[in-house]
């Protein structure tokens, strides 16, 4: 490692491990209610567990993209981090702040809930993402606004690289449009409009810089290639996504009640976002290809061009399925959306994760060179695990869609109801359940490659 202060990201990635199990944990937890609607109520009833669930998820992708950064921006801009107190501070203040939002969901009723943090107030609770009290959120924007301190005094100090600009931009917007989730419009319409602000302009925008940064620094790591052809890649990408991603907000303004001019603007922008995801596969194997050096760590190879062509089949082609009007017309909020939902999430911003971890966390254990062939061949076991599972539940959840459609959204008449087409689904619930099995087996294949011993002669 060649900052101390990279160490900082350790206990980022940790906790965002640990997340990340609790999240697997509490899809398993609504997967089986889908089968058995009763299972464990009234203690966890299906609300809860989905909040929880959403909830870990979101929290766990903004430590990782903490840990990358606090990793990643020391070397690039070739000096120690401007303050590690800082980020250790913020990472206690983060982890308790969101250890106390979960537990609060969980022994709480909601409602009570809102009461007990002060919610009328300033009224910011009740919206899919955006459950957190207020002062969670409060918490939230303090953290960030610490941490982007942080990481934007060590940029502007040190040496200015493409990658930590498009990385401190995508930090910034991510923290800007988190905003928005102060402002709770009585209007349905509008409120629903500005949610996306948040949920869209998120995941198809200024997550999507982050991705692309923290793709770029571990490609160049391991394989030795130029950073100027890297930075190119970086720039074409970062402009498509923007180009089609900002615009593209459109494609949740269809059938909401907003103007029937987004059912245009919505589906042709939107239908351009594939695209940079499309380009971030050709620059991992292009990258790949033309490697320079053969870095002793594979695995972490193995995952970034993992996330590149999972990120494109979830967000890319699943995104695009149901992008176009006419399209979303039928589809909207049904099970395709989940299925897509779960693989874009997944594919994209979960494995980066794992991508970035993969690489930085040998290194701050003190193997330069990565784990031992034992140790890499259980984490590639963990890999194909956890992306069969997770392609499995989106496979089952995407036949899910199509069915519910065909019983629910189709028929012009004797249209099934909703709870009616849920129970005709239930055998396809069973095998997203098994999926779902295999994603965990997945991750504790994956973090038991921790503790792998490497036998004396494992270095050759
Ligand atoms: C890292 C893995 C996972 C990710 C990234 C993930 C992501 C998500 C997301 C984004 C949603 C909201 C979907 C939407 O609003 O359309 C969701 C809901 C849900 N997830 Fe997961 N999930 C994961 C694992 C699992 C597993 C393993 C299961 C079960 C086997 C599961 C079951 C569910 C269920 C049942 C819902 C609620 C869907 C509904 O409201 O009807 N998830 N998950
Ligand atoms: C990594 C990037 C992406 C992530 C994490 C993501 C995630 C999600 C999630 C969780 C939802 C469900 C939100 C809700 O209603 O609760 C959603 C909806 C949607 N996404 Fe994405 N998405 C991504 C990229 C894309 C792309 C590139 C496209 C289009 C090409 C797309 C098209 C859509 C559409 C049309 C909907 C609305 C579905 C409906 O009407 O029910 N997404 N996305
Ligand atoms: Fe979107």
């Amino acid at each position: 490692m060649k900052y101390t202060s990279q160490m900082v990201a350790k206990p980022y990635f940790i906790f965002a491990l640990a997340l990340l199990a609790g999240e697997i944990l509490f899809g398993l937890i609504l997967g089986t209610q889908y089968i058995n609607g009763d299972f464990l109520f009234p203690h966890i009833p299906f609300n809860v567990a989905r909040m929880v669930h959403t909830n870990l998820l979101i929290v766990l992708i903004l430590f990782a993209f903490m840990g990358a950064t606090y990793y990643l921006v020391p070397e690039e801009s070739e000096r120690e981090l401007w303050s590690p107190w800082l980020a250790k501070v913020t990472f206690w203040i983060f982890a308790v702040v969101g250890v106390m939002t979960i537990l609060g969901y969980l022994l709480v009723p909601y409602a009570t809930l809102a009461e007990v943090t002060y919610n009328s107030l300033l009224p910011t609770m009740g919206r899919e993402f955006l459950e957190q009290p207020t002062i969670t959120k409060i918490g939230i924007v303090i953290v960030a606004l610490a941490f982007v301190l942080n990481v934007g005094m060590t940029v502007i100090k040190g040496r200015k690289t493409v990658i930590t600009v498009v990385l401190l931009t995508g930090l910034l917007g991510l923290a800007v449009f988190f905003l928005f989730a102060f402002y709770l419009p009585e209007n349905l319409v509008l409120d629903k409009f500005f949610w996306w602000y948040v949920v869209h302009l998120w995941v198809e925008g200024v997550w999507e810089l982050i991705l692309g940064a923290i793709l770029s620094f571990v490609l160049i790591k391991v394989t030795g290639v130029d950073r100027e052809h890297i930075d190119k890649w970086l720039y074409l990408i970062i402009a498509m996504t923007l180009v089609s991603g900002i615009v593209g907000t459109g494609h949740h303004y269809f059938y909401i009640g907003t103007p029937s001019y987004w059912l245009w603007i919505g589906s042709i922008a939107s239908a351009v976002e594939p695209l940079p995801f499309f380009l971030m596969v050709l620059y991992a194997f292009t990258m790949a290809k033309q490697r320079r050096i053969d870095h002793d760590n594979k695995i972490a190879l193995t995952w970034a061009k993992g996330t590149a062509v999972m990120a494109f089949l979830g967000a890319g082609v699943l995104g695009f399925l149901h992008t176009l009007a006419p399209v979303n017309f039928y589809t909207h909020g049904t099970q395709l959306t989940a299925a897509h939902g779960h693989l874009a999430f997944f594919g994209a911003y979960i494995m980066i994760m794992f991508t970035i971890i993969s690489y930085a966390m040998p290194i701050m254990r003190g193997r330069p060179h990565g784990n031992g062939p034992k140790a890499q061949s259980m984490e590639l076991k963990g890999f194909w695990m956890m992306v069969i599972g997770m392609l499995g539940v989106t496979a089952a959840l995407t036949v899910a869609g199509v069915i519910q459609i065909m019983l629910q959204r189709w028929p012009d008449a004797d249209a099934l109801s909703f709870m009616a087409t849920q129970a005709e689904i239930i055998p396809v619930y069973i095998v997203r359940l098994v999926f779902g099995l295999v994603t965990l087996a997945g991750l504790l294949a994956y973090l038991y490659s921790f503790f792998v011993k490497e036998t004396a002669i494992a270095k050759a």
